[in-house]
């Protein structure tokens, strides 16, 4: 119908450097749309335990491997537990587009890149997060990796967000208008 926005059964995936806000940003999606929140970390914290642990017995190249499988299986709809028709919202690791696979795998999502600096994620990776491959000075190590991997990110963004100012729930509404969802409206968010 004219005026009707089309559906897009798409999932949206959230990508971007460790601390950025992908899992933050995403629930807050999920939550605006309705819609059914999946994160990469959190399925692999349930079906291994803790990533730090992980890493400490089984090294960073098993941790790859099985989060991999886990883009995979998100993205194919093969963890989703609600209505199919549901929106799906999945958060990536800041690591998981080291892998040729996955970047294949979600070039077929609407892909969100959430575009941070140093200064906006001090504070949050300054105490211990359990992040393992920000051990040692945190800083220094989240910059090397950000350098390393911006033009991954930039090279699958469908759409960047500056997430250097704002709280999630502002970022999920810049998202969902963005990418022209329906039943969200530019005024206040929904229809
Ligand atoms: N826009 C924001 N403003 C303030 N705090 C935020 C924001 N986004 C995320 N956070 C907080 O920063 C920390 C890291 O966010 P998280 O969503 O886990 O990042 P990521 O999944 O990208 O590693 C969490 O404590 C989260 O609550
Ligand atoms: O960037 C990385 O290599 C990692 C990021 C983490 O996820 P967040 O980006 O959600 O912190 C988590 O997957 C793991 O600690 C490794
Ligand atoms: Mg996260």
């Amino acid at each position: 119908m004219p005026g009707e926005k089309a559906e897009d059964s798409r999932p949206i995936v959230l990508i971007g450097p460790m601390a950025a806000g992908k899992s933050a940003v995403g629930q807050a999606l999920a939550a605006l749309l309705h819609g059914e929140y999946l994160d990469s970390d959190e399925v692999f914290v349930r079906e291994n335990g803790a990533i730090a642990d992980y890493f400490a017995k089984h090294g960073e190249d098993s941790f790859r491997e099985l989060e991999a499988e886990i883009v995979a299986r998100a993205i194919s709809g093969q963890l989703t537990v609600s209505h199919p028709e549901a929106p799906r919202i999945i958060s990536l690791g800041g690591g998981s587009l080291g892998s040729a696979t996955s970047r294949e795998v979600i070039s077929r999502c609407h892909v969100v890149y959430l575009e941070a600096d140093l200064a906006t994620v001090l504070p949050r990776i300054a105490r211990d997060t359990g992040r393992p491959m920000l051990a040692g000075d945190a800083a220094e190590r989240w910059l090397a990796l950000f350098d390393q991997r911006r033009p991954l990110y930039e090279s699958v963004a469908q759409l960047t967000v500056d997430v250097r100012h704002g709280s999630p729930e502002d970022f999920a509404l810049e998202i969902a208008r963005a990418l022209d969802l329906p039943g969200i409206t530019a005024k206040d968010g929904r229809a």
